[in-house]
């Protein structure tokens, strides 16, 4: 039984990159307001646990193979859930939690049911604009429903409250950072594909890229992130056009390159569009077409909506369509300084102090 009388938030997020971030940009934030933070995730998220403060602990919810495994795996599934459910019960009424978050995703189902039988204060962040399958089911039984992205489609009775997706610390620091709009000088275009990389991008940028004019190629340095499988083609691309390019599977240092850009070509997961806006930069948004009920075409129009970003649906994307909208940002320093304005003002930087600020209201007065 808990005996310590330090608030407790457990915090439960599905195991993929757009869950675990904001999941961790809160847990540091509620453990340099002394609390303590308890995470509730599967193996997968396991991988990402190291990025949580050390006061986290980290739980494997059997429920998470609900949406993976043959036959026999999805026959046991809804045992598994009720299992992980029911322990999660007892879990919680020995650690009688403050406060539950839920981050979205199959591995928070045992956590906010539990939550929901035993009456604990709890809610739930919905990173993108077409809320995920679990956050429907929960989003009528939780006391608050926060949102990184306005949703389109909330359920009847449900109030969201828009907090935006929290950051990274390092994204913060750069946040509005002062923005060189294109011209005859070195430009950086970074090519972002999500947590993942993406190979439509590996497809269609190096060929958009080679068909613009020799004056403008010797001019360009590209960041470019690549599947591993794809990292050897797509550098002979950007060889064989002239162009120079590091191509990365991964780049630690996304907010330094975002910051020093001239264009950000990416997908539109939710903690991509947030780090963009936060900065501030032009983008050409291309939503992953196969994201569950289109969400990420949802995230992205509300930066296109705003002015920050261009919208190409996979269905439309090849390489003369790219290239003519690079081209449309990078002959036009004016159009490019509008856009990464916009983008600013639609970036949210306070997105962590606002759900700190939901979660304390949620906790009561007495933390
Ligand atoms: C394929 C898929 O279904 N992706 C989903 C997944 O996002 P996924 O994890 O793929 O992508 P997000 O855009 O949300 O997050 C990626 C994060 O990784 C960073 N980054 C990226 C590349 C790199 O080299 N270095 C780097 O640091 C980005 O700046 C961003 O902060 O969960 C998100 C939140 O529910 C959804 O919106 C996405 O649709």
């Amino acid at each position: 039984m808990n005996s310590d009388k330090t608030p407790l938030l457990l915090i439960a997020a599905g195991g993929t990159g757009g869950h675990m971030f904001p999941a961790q940009a809160l847990a540091e934030a509620m453990v340099r307001r002394g609390w303590r933070v308890k995470l509730s995730t599967d193996a997968r998220g396991a991988r990402y646990a190291g990025g949580f403060p050390h006061v986290v602990t980290v739980e494997q919810v059997s429920s998470a193979t609900f949406a993976r495994g043959g036959p026999l795996a999805k026959l046991l599934t809804p045992f598994k859930i009720a299992g992980g459910i029911v322990s999660a019960i007892f879990r919680n009424l020995s650690d009688k939690p403050t406060a539950v978050v839920g981050f979205g995703g199959y591995p928070t189902i045992p956590a906010l049911a539990s939550a929901t039988v035993l009456g604990l204060p709890r809610a739930i962040h919905e990173q993108n604009g077409i809320m995920g399958r679990v956050n429907r089911i929960f989003a009528k039984r939780v006391n608050r429903f926060a949102c990184g992205t306005w949703p389109t489609d909330v359920p009847e009775g449900v109030q969201a409250e828009h907090t935006g997706n929290p950051v990274r610390a390092s994204v913060l620091e750069r946040a509005g950072a002062a923005y060189i709009p294109p011209g005859d000088y070195p430009m950086s275009i970074l090519v972002i594909g999500g947590s993942q990389g993406a190979r439509i991008l590996s497809d269609c940028v190096p060929e958009a890229l080679a068909l613009l004019p020799e004056s403008v190629r010797h001019n360009l340095r590209i960041a470019h992130q690549a599947r591993p499988e794809d990292l050897e083609r797509v550098g002979a691309a950007y060889e064989a056009a002239g162009i120079t390019a590091e191509v990365e599977p991964f780049f630690n240092d996304v907010p330094r390159r975002l910051s020093e850009c001239q264009l950000v070509i990416s997908r539109a997961g939710a903690s991509s569009v947030a780090d963009i806006s936060v900065i501030g930069r032009p983008a050409i948004l291309i939503p992953y077409a196969a994201a569950a009920g289109d969400h990420q075409a949802a995230n992205a129009k509300g930066l296109a909506v705003a002015g920050g970003a261009i919208t190409i649906p996979e269905s439309k994307l090849d390489p003369e369509t790219l290239r003519d909208q690079i081209a449309l940002v990078l002959d036009n320093p004016d159009g490019a300084l509008q856009m990464a304005l916009a983008a600013l003002s639609y970036g949210v930087p306070d997105a962590t102090e606002r759900l700190v600020a939901l979660v304390q209201d949620l906790a009561g007065p007495k933390t």
